[in-house]
């Protein structure tokens, strides 16, 4: 079975991909070289495989690749074993979600994880599941919290030291973001770790500790249907120890009914949501907290991932790229604030970051109070980023050779406006309005490599449509992306000169992986258009709704004659 010291090397280990995001520190980097600026334009189909039905909707997963099989999640919760030389099915399973279930941002699901005999992935009614690796069979079954009450399940879980963690959707519809750790053989619950102020943590069945301090950021009530959905997992630093997991949009939207009036400190900072946490994995206890929005107001999710990596002073660091559209970066021993920089280009909502780590926020470009207009709708503003981000759930990647950060980001902005909401359950809390808009005719995506030691742009890509897949790069130099326009494309990692691509028929927002195999290297990506964009991207929807749905994994690779050749 596969065992921690083999996720603990799944980053070193080339002829297996057995986490989310290639190492649980998710830089998505591969020592793989056999793939090269020079011949990558080599790179040819080895086999597709359909996920078949009608249920052809976003396919954001992240394959895994170990001992010959290919796994890769699909929307609607849906899991396959494929043979990964031929490309012919194991088995299936089909997770047969109930009626009622309420994702916010399409029915996707990003990935599982691999631990001893058993694969895990959670479903979209808000369950984790542990199946056979072998047979497919289902081993245990366990309810993360209630669907009827909003909500969901949309991440790759995370393993670490036999605990399958894993955080909760919901933000849309008033629930309590949580971290969760359970047992892997028995699943068991171990540990839960509610992320918002004045929540109970419990520890082996018994309460542990208070998260924050009940009151002390939020007023009266608020806090109990505060949102802060852990909804993107989270990553592993295993050189301090620590579990990273950003929480979500604090609930409702209408940051008016979050405010202060509160006279303890940072009145209304609505404490844990939109952060980044560092969790002791033994105990689920709270290390340090990093609050990148506080008292959010325009849906900017503080979810993004966490990267550990080294910086150009030999620091020991994290990264991270904000939906608010900062870049941070940020000590590794206790989350502190080092530096920072703006990776959009037109942000309104903030001045700048101090030196703290706090934003200057435009206090003008908070869409208004509908209590200081005619009480129903509040004063229009337009904001950019627009609320699907600066950079969405698609993750970024590091390498460490070039040093730099490849970060899919968009260039996007709102209308948007505030309106009365009341808590109902299972029911959309939002009490916001808003539209999204291009900021340029030319592009929305742009993909930007970023140094995280002297804060500079080093190159960008532009792309037509918004980016919503994930990235990857390698040590021979390339970096890996597909685009809703259909595309897996190769990149020169120094330059950012496009080098490959191919046309996989549908949208890709799916996350590329690289193995190898038989001396060959292999790379592989889901394509399938959808998530948040179609569904809530406003003009930007109407302008990309040419696009066709799908459900398929690609697989590429270099034959083994053609990679000396020109
Ligand atoms: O607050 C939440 O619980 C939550 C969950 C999710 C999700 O689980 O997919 C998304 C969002 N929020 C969100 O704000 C968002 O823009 C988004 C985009 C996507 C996607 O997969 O395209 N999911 C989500
Ligand atoms: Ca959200």
């Amino acid at each position: 079975g596969v065992t921690e010291e083999d996720l603990a090397r799944d980053a070193e280990v080339t002829t297996s991909v057995l986490t989310n995001g290639m190492g649980r520190g998710l830089q998505r980097y591969s020592p793989l070289e056999i793939i090269n600026k020079k011949n990558v334009k080599n790179l040819v189909p080895a086999w597709a495989f359909s996920f078949g039905g009608e249920k052809q909707r976003g396919q954001e997963a992240q394959p895994l690749v170990h001992d010959g099989i290919m796994y890769v999640t699909a929307s609607y919760s849906r899991l396959y074993a494929i043979d990964v030389k031929t490309g012919e099915e194991i088995w299936q399973y089909d997770a047969r979600l109930p009626e009622g279930i309420l994702p916010c941002c399409d029915v996707v699901n990003r990935g599982a994880a691999i631990y001893g005999d058993n694969i895990y992935f959670g479903t979209l009614d808000a369950k984790i599941v542990a199946l056979d690796l072998k047979t497919g069979k289902v081993k245990w079954r366990k309810t993360i919290a209630n669907y009827k009450e909003g909500y969901s399940y949309t991440a790759a879980p995370l393993i670490v030291k036999g605990l399958v963690i894993t955080g909760n959707s919901g933000g849309e519809f008033g629930i309590v973001g949580e971290v969760q750790a359970r047992d892997a053989e028995t699943g068991e619950l171990v540990w839960t770790r509610p992320v918002i102020e004045g929540h109970m943590g419990t520890y082996k069945g018994k309460p542990s500790t208070m998260t924050g301090t009940l009151n002390a950021t939020w007023p009266g009530d608020m806090w109990k249907t505060g949102g802060g959905a852990t909804w993107l997992g989270g990553s592993y630093d295993a050189d301090t120890d620590t579990i990273v997991f950003g929480t979500g949009n604090p609930a409702p939207w209408n940051s008016w009914l979050r405010a202060a009036g509160n006279p303890k400190g940072t009145e209304g900072d609505n404490l844990y949501a939109a952060s980044r946490l560092g969790l002791d994995p033994a105990t689920g206890e709270i290390k340090w907290h990093f609050q990148t929005t506080p008292r959010e107001g325009w849906d900017y999710d503080g979810v993004n991932e966490v990267v550990p990596f080294v910086d150009g002073e030999g620091k020991k660091r994290f990264a991270t790229a904000d939906r608010n559209g900062f870049f941070y970066v940020l000590n590794r021993e206790d989350g502190k604030y080092v530096r920072s920089m703006p990776f959009v280009k037109d942000i309104t909502w903030a001045k700048g970051i101090d030196e703290n780590g706090r934003p200057i926020f435009n206090e003008e470009n908070r869409p208004g109070n509908p209590l200081e207009a005619d009480g129903k709708k509040g004063e229009v503003v337009f904001a950019a980023p627009s609320f699907l981000g600066g950079k969405n759930w698609m993750p970024m990647a590091h390498s460490p050779k070039t040093g730099l950060f490849y970060v899919p980001s968009n260039e996007w902005g709102m209308d948007i406006w505030n309106e009365p909401i009341t808590y109902k359950k299972g029911a959309a809390y939002l009490g916001a309005g808003f539209t999204i808009k291009p900021l340029y005719d030319d592009h929305i995506g742009s993909l930007k490599a970023i140094d995280p030691t002297s804060m500079k742009v080093v190159w960008e890509y532009k792309n037509n449509a918004p980016l919503w897949g994930g990235v990857m790069t390698t040590a021979g130099g390339l970096v890996f992306m597909g685009t809703p326009e259909g595309y897996l494309k190769a990149f020169d990692a120094d330059t950012g000169e496009e080098l490959w691509k191919f046309q996989t028929g549908s949208g890709i927002v799916g996350q590329p992986i690289t193995w190898e195999m038989d001396g060959e290297q292999y790379v592989a990506v889901t394509s399938g258009w959808g998530g948040a964009v179609p569904l809530w991207g406003g003009e930007v929807a109407k302008k990309v709704n040419y696009l066709n749905q799908g459900g398929s994994v690609w697989v590429f690779k270099l034959p083994r004659q053609l990679a000396s050749a020109d």
